[in-house]
């Protein structure tokens, strides 16, 4: 089962492995082809209606293998509006090989006639909200005519993210759903068909540009809460400067007062608030905890907070009576397996951490994926296990992202990924944000890597996470 959205990702991630969205098209329209030849009889008259999108795109490509039925294509709106290329293309292949194709420019013109099947391809994975005109006339008219209705991968108006079928979508004999089933689907009347498109293992399995496709439209809105620092000022620094970096709106520190200072010189737009003392001591928590509570917070507990027996113990204490999004890293890992906690907790350790929490201490994380699989359920946590290839898990999914390069071995960029997992929390599924985050700090190191290969430091990818969000974040 795969959500409309979480295709959407999958697709991405395809093109970026090398099989572009026109090939699946193609599959796509072949697939629907398949089923169109199994319900229609020969000769049978069918037309094909079809949306501005890629909904639309693959029963252009339909058309082109049912040469043997009596076919008319018909495009709901203008052809200059169809909003891909891909579908564009498909569309004037139709028109210079003289299919009887045309364009219905009003929705209230639409003449469906009577054919003995309807190809429904208007709206797919795209559709926001209840149908619109001039979707939603024609929805009516082929629910009104006696034809076979073959649906191409959702029925259109079907919301493919929440299963939900309003009383204006399309009622469907057949749904041709393409890679693997959609949410809600099983609860149709219709037949359905799952049809392999040929999408690559790979798309699902590495995490990929697609999966910022998450971020578009996010709000600015996360506020990151560090706690970090004492025996070290950098680390702290590095994880609040990467959360601004990935898009929080405000990014604290809390730090000992003999620190903070230093902490505040990194950078004047990280928020220091100093607690008194040389490190973190159990007499902080009730504030901390308070102060991101308050706040609705996600916390980064770890990075330069040292392993004090009395700074163990405070971060122990945290993690049993916060409630909100954690980021565990660094020293406050070892405290994660004896706790017990409410706190919805991303543990980003590496190998020697890993092997501290009861991990492999192997080369090869990838191949030992399903070892980050079994931690991640005893512990009941997500686990970003970062190794010359991540391996994300939640115990129950498991990832691999193979973003980086031997230059981010370099001391610092463990705490980048600490406060940009921290800033996709707030607006993420804990497992979706890990696996995010990986790639974003990976495909930053990426960026440097293809001017100075491994000649870089931590702030230098710092400075590269925006490149490596791209336009990942807009619309
Ligand atoms: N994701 C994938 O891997 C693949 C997707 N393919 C096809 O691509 C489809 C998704 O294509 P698109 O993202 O282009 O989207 P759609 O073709 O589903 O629809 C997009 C169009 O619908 C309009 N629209 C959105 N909400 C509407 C509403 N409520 N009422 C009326 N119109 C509305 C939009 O303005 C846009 O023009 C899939 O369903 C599938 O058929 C295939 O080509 C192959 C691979
Ligand atoms: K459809």
């Amino acid at each position: 089962m795969i959500t409309g959205s979480r295709m959407a990702v999958v697709d991405e991630n395809a093109d970026a492995l090398g099989v572009p969205r026109k090939q699946l098209m193609e599959s796509s329209g072949n697939a629907v082809a398949r089923v169109v030849r199994q319900v229609a009889d020969p000769g049978a008259t069918i037309t094909v209606v079809a949306g501005r999108g890629n909904n639309g795109g693959d029963a252009f490509v339909a058309a082109r293998f049912l040469d043997e039925f009596d076919l008319e294509i018909l495009l709901l709106g203008r052809a200059e509006t169809i909003t891909t290329d891909i579908a564009r293309e498909n569309w004037d292949a139709l028109c210079q090989a003289e299919y009887d194709a045309r364009a219905v420019r009003d929705s209230r013109s639409l003449s469906l006639g009577d054919p003995d099947v309807v190809v429904d391809a208007m709206l797919g994975t795209g559709i926001s909200g209840d149908l619109r005109e001039p979707a939603a006339t024609a929805a009516e008219a082929v629910n009104d005519s006696d034809a076979t209705v073959v649906s191409v991968d959702v029925p259109s108006g079907f919301d493919a993210d929440t299963g939900t079928l309003p009383d204006s979508a399309v009622d469907a004999d057949h749904v041709v759903t393409f890679h693997d089933s959609k949410p809600g689907l099983e609860r149709l009347e219709a037949t359905v068909t799952v049809a392999d498109i040929g999408i690559p293992p790979a798309a699902e399995e590495y995490v990929g540009p697609g999966d910022l496709r998450r971020l578009a439209g996010r709000d600015r809105s996360a506020r990151v809460f560090v706690i970090g620092g004492g025996p070290y000022t950098g680390a702290p620094a590095l994880s609040a400067q990467s959360a601004l970096r990935s898009g929080a709106e405000l990014s604290f520190v809390a730090a000992p007062d003999s620190v903070a200072g230093e902490i505040q010189g990194y950078e004047p737009d990280l928020i220091v608030q100093p607690y008194e003392g040389e490190r973190l001591t159990p007499d902080q928590v009730d504030g901390l905890v308070e102060t991101a509570t308050k706040h609705d917070d996600v916390v980064v507990l770890g990075p330069g907070l040292g392993t004090a027996d009395e700074t163990l113990d405070a971060a122990r204490r945290f993690l049993e009576s916060f409630e909100g999004p954690v980021v565990a890293d660094a020293d406050a890992l070892s405290v994660v397996p004896d706790v017990d906690t409410e706190a919805e907790v991303v543990c980003t350790p590496n190998s020697r951490e890993l092997a501290a929490l009861g991990g492999p201490e192997v080369d090869d994380l990838a191949e030992n994926a399903h070892e980050v699989e079994r931690i991640a359920d005893e512990l009941g946590h997500v686990v970003l296990a970062k190794g010359a290839v991540d391996v994300i898990s939640d115990g129950d999914r498991t990832r691999l992202c193979r973003a980086g390069n031997p230059g981010m071995a370099v001391g610092g960029t463990g705490d980048l990924l600490s406060g940009v997992v921290a800033t996709y929390l707030d607006s993420q599924d804990s497992f979706d944000a890990a696996c995010m985050a990986s790639f974003t700090t990976g495909r930053a190191g990426d960026t440097l890597y293809d001017d100075r290969g491994t000649g870089y430091v931590a702030s230098d990818v710092l400075e590269r996470i925006p490149t490596a969000l791209g336009d990942a974040t807009d619309g």
